[in-house]
């Protein structure tokens, strides 16, 4: 018997999603369920090699310069690494799996450097590669916290890069087209694919981490 992946997704970096999805593993952990953390891309792990190089810019400076086709398959052989290596036996045995990212990152960021009007076909591509071919797990719900770039853009200034551990931004950080682009990309996936959308902004401002975590953990258990 499958568990269920949950996953914690957004349109934009820096807009919470590491820090949403310790809560909530915390708090189910402290609820006795058999619960894992995976976080992506595994920069930990030896197969994030290829995903670091696109993110430094080694195969081109900018997001635009790495099609989506080939940067998705970095990320796709890294979730595949850990899947196969991490969670595979926890998951089937019907363990809950929440998840920093996952395939949806794919859809979010490497979509948005495609025509519009070859998006969908690059969105069919993808699910079948990862889900067809890889036979990764498709998420139970996937949770989309909707951060506008002018708000996440305040959370990122002060972060250090995730795998250099400097204040560098990475390519697609660094490019506030692309992180314009990719938010609005979001959007149309998140309502294509019928994503639970968390507002994460009232009245003009960021909610408090406790107040978006408890809507998220709703959703949450709604799933269990
Ligand atoms: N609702 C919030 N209010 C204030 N600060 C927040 C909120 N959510 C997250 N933060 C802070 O914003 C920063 C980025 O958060 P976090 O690392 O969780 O984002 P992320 O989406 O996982 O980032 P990335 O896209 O790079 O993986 C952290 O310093 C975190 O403490
Ligand atoms: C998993 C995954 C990630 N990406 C992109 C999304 C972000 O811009 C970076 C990772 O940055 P982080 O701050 O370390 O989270 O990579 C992607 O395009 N495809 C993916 O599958």
């Amino acid at each position: 018997m499958s568990g269920k992946l949950i996953i914690i997704e957004s349109g934009s970096d820096a807009s919470g999603k590491a820090t949403q999805s310790e809560l909530i593993y915390e708090k189910l952990k402290n609820e006795g369920v058999k619960v894992r953390k995976v976080q992506y891309p595994n920069y930990e792990s030896e197969s994030s090699t290829l995903v670091k190089m696109y993110l430094r810019g080694d195969f081109g400076k900018n997001a635009d310069d790495v099609d989506a086709y080939i940067a998705s398959t970095f990320f796709t052989a890294d979730r595949y690494a850990s899947y196969k290596t991490e969670w595979e036996d926890f998951y089937k045995e019907g363990g809950v799996v929440i998840a920093d990212r996952y395939t949806t990152s794919n859809m979010v960021h490497q979509a948005s450097k495609m025509a519009v009007e070859d998006r969908d076909k690059y969105l069919d591509w993808l699910d079948d590669y990862e889900y067809g071919m890889f036979k990764m797990p498709r998420p139970d719900v996937v949770i989309f916290l909707n951060v506008p770039v002018e708000f996440s853009r305040k959370l990122m200034a002060d972060r250090m890069n995730k795998f250099t551990g400097e204040k560098e931004k990475d390519i697609h950080e660094r490019d506030a087209e692309y992180l314009e682009r990719t938010y609005r990309n979001s959007l149309y996936i998140a309502d294509k694919y019928g994503w639970k959308i968390v507002e994460c902004i009232k009245d003009g401002e960021l909610r408090s981490i406790d107040d978006i975590n408890n809507e998220i953990y709703k959703i949450v258990h709604e799933v269990l």
